[in-house]
């Protein structure tokens, strides 16, 4: 019976995307690497606001030139609009670093120094988004390139207040101007710092990733396949046979299941033990997978049965292979420590009928291996 969460998935998946979900497909794209890029833009866009309404608010109490002003605002414009423009045409892929952060981050401080060159009284502020610029670029700057645009930052500013502190000491007094530059090395020098832990915090959680993934790609092989003979094990047989039936309704090839039991292995087992009762089951793996096609399917159905999936030949006798198989186990010791014995099976065989359930056919097939032991063993037969 369909869950509530089941049925409210699939209305969901027909439902036409909400306004602000197709608004955010045209603004950001759909690359998700891409909308990251842009969601950072997004963010030193803020900054670059809060920049300009300073400038703005500097102008309009009159220690700004508005002219100045205006053209720094246009800057920031162009600043912004650019590179929203070269990230969302996909221009910015042909760089080294496609989040173009360095550059982002060298213009962006270049325009604060210049804005707290010009904001008089409410110069302070902007050293904050000097800070904030550097925080972003931290997410996407390797810890070399924060340095560096971190000493950038401390250089240019060290310029700019000896600069501003010489030609308008009213607004930016040289001793503020001391206590600003401090204040603005410390932070860089603390954002250094932090980037490296930053760094160092996701190469481990990346190699981690990799472990779990690696471990996941095991448990998954395990999952599938049989520990003693590394063949498929039934539930992926069982998976495999449903795919074939699928894809035989859907005008695929037909195939034939087999089922092979190994004749008499209680009788090994009883006179040589379990251990060497294993190594035949892996003898007869390993020789199946050498002497059967390529597209034939051998899997381990079950104690020493086996399951094998073949895809239909013109040549119209299924049990070829099979033969194949027999004959080369005739010739091969079973193993070295077993003497001359050698590994006999009786097959059955079934062919899947157009839309039966798989079940079906494997029923067919176990009938036929029936057949197969009670007419003497060693022996393929087909239903
Ligand atoms: N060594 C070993 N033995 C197994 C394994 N799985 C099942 N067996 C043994 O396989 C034997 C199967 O015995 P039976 O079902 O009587 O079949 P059989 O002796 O081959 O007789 P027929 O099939 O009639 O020829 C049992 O003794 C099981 O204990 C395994 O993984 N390793």
């Amino acid at each position: 019976m369909p869950t509530h969460q089941t049925v409210s998935a699939a209305l969901d998946s027909h439902r036409p995307p909400r306004w602000s979900t197709r608004f955010s497909h045209v603004l950001l794209g759909e690359d998700s690497r891409q909308r990251l890029t842009l969601t950072l833009l997004g963010l030193a866009s803020l900054v670059t606001t809060t920049v300009v309404l300073l400038l703005m608010y500097a102008a309009r109490i009159g220690v700004a030139d508005v002219g100045q002003v205006s053209l720094l605002a246009g800057l920031f414009f162009v600043f912004i609009v650019g590179f929203y423009a070269l990230i969302r045409s996909g221009e910015n892929r042909r760089f080294a670093d496609p989040t173009l952060a360095m550059p982002q981050t060298i213009i962006a401080q270049s325009l604060i120094a210049a804005s707290y060159a010009m904001t008089g009284p409410v110069h302070g502020a902007t050293v904050i988004m000097l800070a904030l610029v550097m925080v972003f670029g931290m997410f996407s700057l390797r810890p070399a390139s924060v340095r560096l645009a971190c000493i950038y930052t401390v250089s240019l500013m060290g310029m700019v207040m000896v600069w501003c502190a010489r030609h308008d000491p009213l607004h930016y007094p040289a001793r503020q101007e001391v206590f600003n530059f401090a204040l603005t090395a410390i932070v860089m020098l603390a954002i250094s710092q932090l980037a490296g832990q930053l760094s160092a915090m996701r190469t481990r959680l990346k190699t981690q990733k990799i472990a779990l993934e690696q471990a996941l790609s095991h448990i998954e092989e395990m999952a599938a396949h049989d520990e003693l003979t590394g063949l498929p094990n039934r539930r992926r047989m069982m998976t495999l046979l449903q795919e074939h039936a699928t894809r035989h309704a859907r005008g695929g090839p037909r195939f034939y299941v087999c089922i092979i039991d190994l004749d008499h292995f209680k009788h090994i087992n009883d006179s040589h033990g379990h251990a060497a009762g294993d190594a035949v089951l892996r003898a007869f793996a390993r020789q199946a997978q050498v002497v059967l096609r390529n597209t034939d399917m051998i899997g381990r159905w079950g104690g020493e049965e086996f399951l094998l999936l073949l895809p239909e030949t013109p040549l119209g006798d299924p049990a070829l292979g099979v033969t194949r198989l027999r004959d080369s186990l005739a010739e091969l010791p079973a193993s070295p420590s077993l003497g001359d014995l050698r590994i006999r099976f009786s097959a059955g065989f079934a062919r899947y009928e157009h839309g039966e359930p798989v079940d079906q056919a494997i029923e067919r097939a176990d009938r036929a291996l029936y057949a197969a032991k009670s007419a003497g063993r060693n022996r393929s037969v087909v239903l």
